[in-house]
C-alpha cells in the first residue's frame, strides 16, 4: 500500500517535471514568437505608412532616412523570423492564443487607406453602457408665451369662435390643450415644466355674469367685441419675464393716444370687466422719470371717484413692447364708456 503510494508519488513527480519543463520550453517558445511577431508587425506597419507618405514633406523624408538605415537591420532580422516561421510545423503562438484575447495583430494585405475610409465604415456605434439608462430631458420652449403681442387679438378670436358653444370645465380643457401641445412639439413634457406653466397660466378670462349685459351694449359701442373674447384667451410674454398686462388682461384694441401714451381697451381675464389700460411710451430708464409717472398715478389715485373722472384701479411698471422693452408705467383705469361714444360718433359724422 505504501510501496503503491511512493510509486504514486514518483510518478506524480515525473509528470509534474515533465510538465514543468514543457511549460518553460513553450513560454521561452512563445516569447520568440512574440518578438519575431512584434518586429513582423513594425516592419509592416513602417512599409506601409512610408508608402503612404507624402514624399514633398522635408521632416518626415529625413526621419525616412534614418528608419531606414534601421530597416536594413530589421530586414535581416525579418528575413530570419521568416525562415524559421516558414520551416514545416507552425511553430508559434499567437499572443490572442496566449492571452486569451481576440486578435489584434494587423492582417497582411491590409489596405491601410481603405480602413480610415470612414465613409466606408457602415457599423454602428455602439452606446456607451454608461448612457443606457440615462433619460433624455430637454427644456421645454415656451413658444406658446412668447407669441407676437399684435398677434393676440387674431388668435384669441379664432380660439373665442371655436370655443363659443363649449360647456366643458374650463380649467381642464386648457390644461389639456397645453399638455398636448407640448407633447406634440416635444415627444415629453416635464413636470417642472407643466409645473412652471401652470403656475403662470392666467385665470380664464370668462364673461362677468353680474354686469348688465342689455345695459352695457347699449352705452358700449364695443359690447360685441366683448362677448367675443369672454372666453380663454391665450398670453404672451414680452422681454424676458411674465408680462403682468399680458397676463391679467386681453387686450382688444387701442382706443386713444397721447403725447407720451396710448391707450387700450382691456378685458380683465379674472373678473371679467372692461377696463382702460394707459401704457407711457415714454422711456423711462432713470429713477426721476419713474418718480414722475408715480407722481402722475398718485395723483389719479388721490381723486378718487366722481362721475367726471375715470376711477383709478391699479397701475404698475414693466417691460413693454410699446416701448421697445424699456420700462413702462401701465396705469388701469374704468373705461369710460361716455367718451368711447362720442368718439365713435364723431368717427360716424366724419
Ligand atoms: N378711461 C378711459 N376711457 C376711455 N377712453 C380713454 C380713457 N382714458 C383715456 N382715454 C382715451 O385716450 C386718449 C388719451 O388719453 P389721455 O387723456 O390720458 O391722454 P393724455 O393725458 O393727453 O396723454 P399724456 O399723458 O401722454 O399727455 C383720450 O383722449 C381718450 O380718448
Amino acid at each position: 500500500m505504501f510501496e503503491k503510494n511512493g510509486r504514486t508519488l514518483l510518478a506524480k513527480r515525473k509528470t509534474q517535471g515533465t510538465i514543468k519543463t514543457r511549460a518553460s520550453k513553450k513560454i521561452r517558445k512563445m516569447e520568440g514568437t512574440l518578438e519575431r511577431h512584434s518586429l513582423l508587425q513594425f516592419g509592416q506597419l513602417s512599409k506601409i505608412s512610408f508608402e503612404n507618405r507624402p514624399s514633398s514633406n522635408v521632416a518626415s523624408s529625413a526621419f525616412q532616412g534614418l528608419l531606414d538605415s534601421d530597416s536594413s537591420e530589421l530586414r535581416n532580422q525579418l528575413g530570419s523570423a521568416d525562415s524559421d516561421a516558414n520551416c514545416g510545423e507552425k511553430d508559434f503562438i499567437l499572443s490572442q492564443d496566449f492571452f486569451c484575447t481576440p486578435d489584434y495583430i494587423t492582417p497582411d494585405n491590409q489596405n491601410l487607406m481603405s480602413g480610415l475610409d470612414i465613409s466606408k465604415d457602415h457599423s454602428p456605434c455602439p452606446r456607451s453602457p454608461v448612457k443606457l439608462n440615462t433619460v433624455k430631458s430637454k427644456r421645454c420652449r415656451q413658444e406658446s408665451f412668447t407669441g407676437n403681442h399684435s398677434n393676440s387679438t387674431w388668435s384669441s378670436k379664432h380660439r373665442v369662435d371655436e370655443q363659443e358653444n363649449d360647456d366643458i370645465d374650463t380649467d381642464e380643457v386648457m390644461g389639456d390643450k397645453l399638455q398636448a401641445n407640448q407633447t406634440e412639439r416635444t415627444g415629453y413634457v416635464s413636470q417642472a415644466a407643466v409645473a412652471l406653466r401652470c403656475r403662470a397660466m392666467p385665470p380664464p378670462c370668462l364673461k362677468n355674469p353680474y354686469v348688465l349685459n342689455q345695459s352695457e351694449t347699449a352705452t358700449d359701442p364695443f359690447g360685441h367685441q366683448r362677448s367675443k373674447c369672454a372666453s380663454f384667451l391665450p398670453v404672451s410674454t414680452s422681454g424676458d419675464g411674465l408680462s403682468r398686462y399680458l397676463t391679467d388682461f386681453h387686450e382688444i384694441q387701442q382706443i386713444g393716444a397721447g403725447h407720451f401714451s396710448r391707450v387700450f381697451k382691456v378685458l380683465k381675464r379674472m373678473d371679467g370687466c372692461l377696463y382702460a389700460v394707459k401704457h407711457s411710451t415714454r422711456k423711462l430708464y432713470l429713477d426721476s422719470e419713474r418718480r414722475k409717472a408715480m407722481m402722475e398715478v398718485q395723483a389719479l389715485a388721490a381723486l378718487g371717484f366722481h362721475e367726471n373722472i375715470v376711477g383709478y384701479y391699479s397701475s404698475w411698471f414693466e417691460m413693454s413692447n410699446y416701448t421697445f422693452n424699456w420700462n413702462s408705467a401701465i396705469t388701469a383705469c374704468q373705461l369710460c364708456l361716455r367718451n368711447l361714444l362720442l368718439k365713435s360718433q364723431k368717427e360716424r359724422s366724419w
